[in-house]
């Protein structure tokens, strides 16, 4: 029922036992003291009424009420099942449509076991008096009604419960962004150190091809993170999670950063350690990450030194110069000092006092190689989840099959899928190496799965070959090295040979 009219009807009602009364003030007093008849009559109705009506104007003074917006949104996330007529919109840069009451309508809502009813209440605004701020037209508001006897139980744990959810529903409906540090640490105009652009990118944990196991459990840390502020604050944990994501290239480790990004709605903050001068910019940096959001650093053997903090290293993957870097600004200052980024400066950056000011927040470390880094930087509580990204499995494989050739288990043949079963472990393929096949050949499934079938077996038999080459190459080293063993020049030839079919692989 319409919760103005239930109002006004009872107050009508009793309005009419003294409707006489009235017509006989209305001849014999002047106005002001009507008005104050009627408003003392508007106490009486409320101090017999169950119930308290709290009113929530769009425009508060001059300013925009922010609790307006908020129930606005909180209740665009339950009206579009329960109502008839609602309005709808569309917000800047949004991909959502967001469902809202219509004007004048009603909607029932529970919370902590009571019951309230809320009204959108739109009335025509009289005509306005020349202000420096026009007003809306129309005045808005909702109006809240909660049963007497529930409001000191529920009002305000219900309105901070309106507010957070509609945050929310705001980031939810738009969308993510992706920063990046600045080259050189330089501010942009605004005195900020990330650069932002608009961060679409599609993958999610149904698109991600992993063990399903394993990626509910990898899910599930995530929403017991994000639904954890009770948890953190009782425990006195700073309200923050590491994770780091090992594995060859092509695992989809950042095609992970991705999907946890899409999954709880946080913006992704990419650290480019190179570009980072010293452990206080590093600081620097972190204040002025948002909460709500996940700081990656990819390939973090890479980027610094951290297993020596005093020597320079290279391996095979490194993609920075920081190690140049790090040597011109005079390395060796363990402590950081005020020219160089250390481990510990990251450490700090990680897990320090200066981690824990802004909340929500996850990292996350990915590195090709996991023996390359400090144990000091693994240790659980700085990185809480080790995850593996491993080469593609069996279970991975049917997730490939169905998202890229729109495959289900009983659509592919049994001969296949039995063949398929049985090299996918062998072949030690990364998902990229076969969502590579699978696109090449999506027009035409069977091929796809032929091709694929191809590679993997013939991937199979060069490690076959290339184990039993290594064995026969061990065999020689080990008669080399008993006294009557073979000639140095034939344990050189293999050698030779292993290399060149190294060579070829690579
Ligand atoms: N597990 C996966 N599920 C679905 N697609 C994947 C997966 N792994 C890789 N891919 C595909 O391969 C491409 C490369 O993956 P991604 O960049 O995530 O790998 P990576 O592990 O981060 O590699 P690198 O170590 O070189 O950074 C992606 O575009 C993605 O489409
Ligand atoms: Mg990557």
């Amino acid at each position: 029922m319409n919760m103005m009219t239930e109002y006004w009807s009872s107050l009508a009602s009793l309005l009419g036992v003294l409707a006489f009364c009235q017509s006989l003030l209305q001849l014999v007093f002047p106005p002001e003291l009507r008005f104050l008849c009627l408003r003392f009559l508007n106490r009486l109705f409320h101090l017999f009424s169950s119930y308290c009506y709290f009113d929530i104007t769009e425009i508060d003074g001059v300013c925009t009420n922010e609790l307006y917006n908020a129930v606005q949104l909180y209740l665009s996330s339950f009206v579009s099942n329960n109502g008839n007529r609602l309005s709808l919109t569309r917000a800047l840069n949004s991909t959502a449509t967001t469902f809202g009451l219509s004007n004048n309508d009603c909607i029932f809502d529970t919370f902590g076991g009571a019951t309230v009813l809320w009204e959108h209440v739109v009335i025509q605004r009289q005509s306005q008096a020349l202000t420096w701020r026009p007003l809306p037209e129309e005045k808005r508001g909702f109006t809240l009604r909660i049963k007497k006897k529930d409001k000191s139980l529920i009002l305000h744990s219900y309105l901070d419960y309106i507010m957070e959810k509609s945050d929310e529903i705001r980031r939810k409906n738009r969308d993510r962004l992706l920063y990046t540090n600045t080259r050189g640490g330089s501010l942009d105009s605004r005195g900020h150190p990330w650069e932002s652009v608009l961060f679409k990118h599609p993958s999610t944990f149904d698109t991600l091809a992993m063990h399903p196991v394993k990626k509910q459990e990898i899910m599930d840390d995530l929403r017991d993170f994000a639904d954890g502020q009770s948890f953190y604050h009782k425990t006195g944990r700073a309200w923050k999670r590491g994770y780091l994501l090992y594995g060859p290239p092509g695992t989809g480790k950042s095609s992970m950063i991705a999907a946890m990004a899409n999954y709880l709605s946080y913006d992704i903050y990419d650290l480019e350690l190179t570009e980072v001068h010293n452990n206080s910019e590093l600081r620097n940096l972190l204040m002025k990450t948002s909460s709500k959001s996940i700081i990656v650093i990819e390939d973090i053997d890479c980027s610094v030194n951290l297993t020596n903090r005093k020597k320079k290293k290279k391996n095979k993957y490194n993609k920075g110069d920081y190690c140049d870097l790090e040597t011109s600004r005079g390395a060796g200052d363990e402590d950081g000092g005020n020219s160089t980024i250390t481990l510990s400066g990251l450490l700090n950056f990680t897990d320090g006092l200066w981690s824990c000011c802004g909340s929500e927040r996850i990292f996350v470390f990915t590195t090709n190689h996991i023996e390359e880094l400090d144990p000091a930087l693994l240790r659980r509580g700085r990185m809480d989840m080790h995850i593996y990204m491993s080469y593609c499995s069996y279970p991975a494989l049917q997730i490939l099959l169905k998202n890229y050739l729109g495959y289900e288990e009983t659509g592919l043949d049994s001969a296949d899928l039995k063949q398929l079963a049985e090299v996918v472990d062998k072949a030690e393929m990364t998902p990229a190496d076969i969502s590579e096949i699978l696109i090449k050949n999506r027009r035409h499934k069977h091929k796809a799965v032929s091709e694929l079938l191809e590679a993997m077996k013939t991937r199979v038999e060069r490690k076959l070959k290339r184990g039993s080459l290594r064995q026969e190459t061990e065999e020689e080293k080990r008669a080399l090295e008993s006294p009557e063993g073979g000639s140095e020049s034939d344990f050189e030839q293999s050698c030779k040979k292993e290399e060149e079919i190294e060579e070829k692989m690579k």
